[in-house]
C-alpha cells in the first residue's frame, strides 16, 4: 500500500501510510485504541475504501480488481461472526456455500481440528469465547487466502488457546507461506508471534515497550 489515507468526515485517521508485506510473514499492528488499526485492515479487506492512496495484493491494483482480490483475502473482524444457535459443522457448511472456493465437509473438519476446534456437533452458543474465535478463524480460512487479516483474533481468551491460535498462525506462515496482518493489545503475544511489527497512532507507549524486547518496529502515519 502508497500513501493510503482515510478520513471519516472532517477527522483523518490515516494520514499517508505506506507498506509491503512479503509471503510467509507475520506482521503485527499496534497502537493505542482509536488509532487506526480496524480502519486500516477494513480497507486491506476491501471492506472500505480509502479517501486516497494505491493498494496492490499479488501485483493487482485494489481499485481495477477488487471483487477478484476479495477472493483471495481472509478477514477476520474484532466482533465474532457466526451463526450461535447452529453447530460449528453447520457454520462450516454455511460459509463454505459463500466461499469462492469449494471444500468438502472433510476438509471443513480438518481446518477446524488443525487449531484444536474438536467440537464439530456442538451448537455455537454452547462454545467458550476462544473455540468460538477458532471457529471464525477457520472460516476466514476456508477460501485458502494468501492475505490473512485478524483484528484481535485472540481478545478475551485463555493463554492455551492463545498459545495454539499463535502457533497455528505460524505454521499457515511458514508452512503455506501466508501473508498474516494483525493486531493484538497483547504485547507478549505479538513478540512470540511476530516477524515485525507496525505501529500506528501517536502514542509511543506500545513502540518503547516492544523495543525494549528486542523486537523491530517501524511507524506508520
Ligand atoms: N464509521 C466511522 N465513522 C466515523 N468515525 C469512525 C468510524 N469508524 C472508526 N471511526 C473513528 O476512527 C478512529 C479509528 O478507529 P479504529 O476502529 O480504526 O481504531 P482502532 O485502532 O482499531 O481502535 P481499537 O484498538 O479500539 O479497536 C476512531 O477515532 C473512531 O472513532
Amino acid at each position: 500500500m502508497i500513501g493510503v489515507q482515510k478520513r471519516y468526515r472532517r477527522k483523518s485517521v490515516l494520514k499517508y501510510v505506506s507498506f509491503q508485506m512479503n509471503e510467509g510473514e507475520i506482521v503485527g499492528l499496534v497502537g493505542e485504541n482509536g488509532a487506526g488499526k480496524s480502519t486500516l485492515l477494513q480497507i486491506l479487506a476491501t471492506a472500505m475504501e480509502p479517501t486516497a492512496g494505491e493498494l496492490r495484493l499479488n501485483g493487482k491494483r485494489y481499485e481495477d480488481d477488487f471483487k477478484q482480490l476479495r477472493q483471495i483475502i481472509g478477514y477476520v473482524p474484532q466482533d465474532i461472526s457466526v451463526w450461535e444457535e447452529y453447530t460449528v459443522e453447520e457454520n462450516m457448511r454455511f460459509f463454505e456455500k459463500l466461499s469462492w472456493k469449494r471444500r468438502s465437509p472433510e476438509e471443513c473438519r480438518k481446518l477446524c481440528l488443525e487449531m484444536q476446534l474438536t467440537q464439530w456437533k456442538e451448537p455455537v452458543h454452547s462454545l467458550s469465547g476462544g473455540m468460538k474465535r477458532k471457529l471464525n478463524l477457520a472460516i476466514s480460512l476456508l477460501n485458502d487466502p494468501i492475505l490473512l487479516l485478524l483484528d484481535e483474533p485472540t481478545v478475551g481468551i485463555d493463554l492455551k488457546s492463545k498459545t495454539e491460535i499463535g502457533s497455528y498462525l505460524l505454521d499457515l506462515a511458514k508452512k503455506e507461506g501466508k501473508m498474516i496482518l494483525y493486531t493484538s493489545h497483547d504485547m507478549d503475544e505479538i513478540t512470540n508471534v511476530c516477524d515485525r511489527v507496525y505501529s500506528i497512532g501517536e502514542d509511543p507507549f506500545y513502540p518503547s515497550l516492544l523495543k525494549e524486547r528486542g523486537v523491530h518496529v517501524e511507524q506508520l502515519t
